[in-house]
């Protein structure tokens, strides 16, 4: 049988934002979803930091010039920007706003800094949610066996995890990521609950008048 709610009624997209300290596995989240929901875009971020082994330019982030990021921030081109980890990482505006009215939604893997910003400008639309380690011994495992970054990495965003994590009340909904599957089916129902919110389902009220035939 046709699913009437999500053919017939129009909604508004969201901003489904993950944070997380580092190294506790929000970007892992965000590509299961991703894989998951063809509904879901990522928004790609502007980034100051060098690639990763494995990151391309456009996929995983705009990597840019300290320059170009200058020019980026005066030419007021960012939906919000900040300093984490000694570099620059910001929300290119793009189309969002516009894709947003269309019903798309975005998936945001930012800092607090960013989820702040975006509470300010559109409350409204922005889903938060926040990933916690089980534990600070595993967040440092997890750092170290994905081995990417070098020990003065590794020790310096295991000295910040403390301040990170202390944004957690910050946000809607917190997650504990211990088993991944399991984080990620919750952070799923998450997102499929939200996108039912009433105030996002502009299709509602004609659709409710035609069904009580006024
Ligand atoms: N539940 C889990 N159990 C064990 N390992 C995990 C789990 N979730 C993620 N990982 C692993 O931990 C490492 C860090 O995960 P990920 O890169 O997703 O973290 P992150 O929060 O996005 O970090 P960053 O902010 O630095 O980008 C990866 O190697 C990932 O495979
Ligand atoms: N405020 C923003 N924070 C961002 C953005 N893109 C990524 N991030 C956050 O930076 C750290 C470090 O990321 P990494 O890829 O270098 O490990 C992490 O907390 C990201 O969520 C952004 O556009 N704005």
């Amino acid at each position: 049988m046709a699913d009437t709610q999500s053919q017939a009624l129009k909604r508004r997209g969201l901003m489904f934002v993950l944070s997380s300290p580092s190294g506790a596995g929000k970007t892992t989240i965000s590509r299961m979803l991703l894989d998951a929901d063809d509904s879901i875009k990522l928004s790609v971020s502007c980034t100051t930091r060098s690639p990763r082994p494995g990151e391309i330019d456009g996929v995983h982030y705009h990597f840019v010039s300290d320059a170009d990021f200058d020019r980026m921030v005066e030419e007021d081109d960012f939906y919000e920007w900040a300093h984490v980890f000694g570099h620059r990482y910001g929300t290119p505006k793009g189309h969002i706003r516009e894709a947003l009215k269309q019903g798309q939604d975005f998936l945001f893997d930012i800092d607090w800094q960013g989820t702040q910003q975006l509470y300010q400008k559109d409350r409204q639309d922005v889903v938060s949610v926040f990933i916690l380690p089980p534990s600070l011994p595993e967040l440092r495992r997890r750092l170290e066996a994905r081995a990417q970054d070098s020990a003065d990495v590794i020790e310096s965003r295991m000295d910040r995890a403390r301040g990170e994590i202390s944004h957690w009340a910050e946000y809607e909904y917190v997650v504990i990521n211990d088993d991944v599957e399991a984080c990620f089916r919750k952070v799923q129902e998450i997102l499929h609950a939200e996108r039912m919110e009433r105030t996002r389902q502009t299709g509602l009220i004609p659709f409710v008048r035609e069904l009580m035939g006024s």
